[in-house]
């Protein structure tokens, strides 16, 4: 199963795949958090939904909850799964920090991502604050040029901060690279219905409000409407 990053798309996230009979309605894919699962292979081994999948398995030290032993040998597994179309990747382990020492190389994902028809998106997420726009711009352009799409998750304290985001977004857009964007934080949550129209890829929404999985997240119809109504 595909979805395209040359338009957006509307993921909804969450740890429970049997949410995706809910989600079907909203949502063009489904971030399964592998991170915040269970059994998250199991779960992969029992999928029979109709969206795509989008996985990822966020270690701690980028604000997710695995452990950084194992979990890009359990990104491998996952991406051979029929059902998923795209593996996050955060540009931190793709630059080359440390991995588990016997443990597929971020290369060696990438690769096997990629023969299995997934594609990988680069993921950076900045949970204090808004970088300067020199800096959003540096890290949307190594993103992008990592993955087949970079993704930018900034937390935007002001309003000041959420326009920088939207107008790095832009500019990233105007320049040609295919990129994903959201402020976190309430002064960020608008640009999640906004950032798609200036060029952002993919948006992330909980089925479930009370589910979040960020900072400031719109619940999945309410996403879909404003993305919608916006463009
Ligand atoms: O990276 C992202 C974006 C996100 O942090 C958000 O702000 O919506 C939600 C995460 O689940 C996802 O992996």
């Amino acid at each position: 199963m595909t979805f395209a990053l040359d338009s957006f798309s509307l993921c909804a996230s969450t740890a429970d795949l049997d949410e995706e009979p809910a989600a079907r309605e909203h949502a063009d894919c489904v971030e399964f958090r592998m991170d915040l699962a269970e059994e998250p292979l199991a779960t992969l081994d029992g999928y029979d939904g109709e969206l795509p999948l989008l996985v990822t398995n966020r270690p701690h030290w980028e604000g997710g909850e695995t452990a950084p032993y194992g979990r890009l040998d359990a990104l491998a597994a996952a991406v051979e799964h029929e059902a998923i179309a795209a593996v996050d990747v955060e540009l931190a382990t793709l630059r080359g920090r440390p991995a588990g020492t016997n443990e597929i190389d971020p290369a060696g994902l990438v690769e096997h991502a990629r023969a299995n028809g997934a594609a990988v998106v680069a993921s950076v997420h900045d949970f204090d604050g808004t970088p300067s726009p020199a800096t959003l711009d540096g890290l949307l352009r190594a993103a992008a040029a990592a993955g087949d799409a970079g993704k930018l998750a900034v937390t935007a304290r002001t309003n000041g901060e959420a326009l920088d985001l939207l107008a790095a977004t832009h500019r990233a857009t105007i320049r040609g690279d295919r990129v994903a964007t959201m402020a976190m934080g309430e002064a960020g949550r608008h640009t999640r219905a906004v950032a798609p129209v200036y060029g952002s890829r993919l948006g992330y929404a909980p089925v479930d409000a009370a589910d979040a999985t960020a900072p400031g997240q719109y619940d999945l119809a309410t996403l879909r409407r404003l993305v919608d109504d916006l463009s």
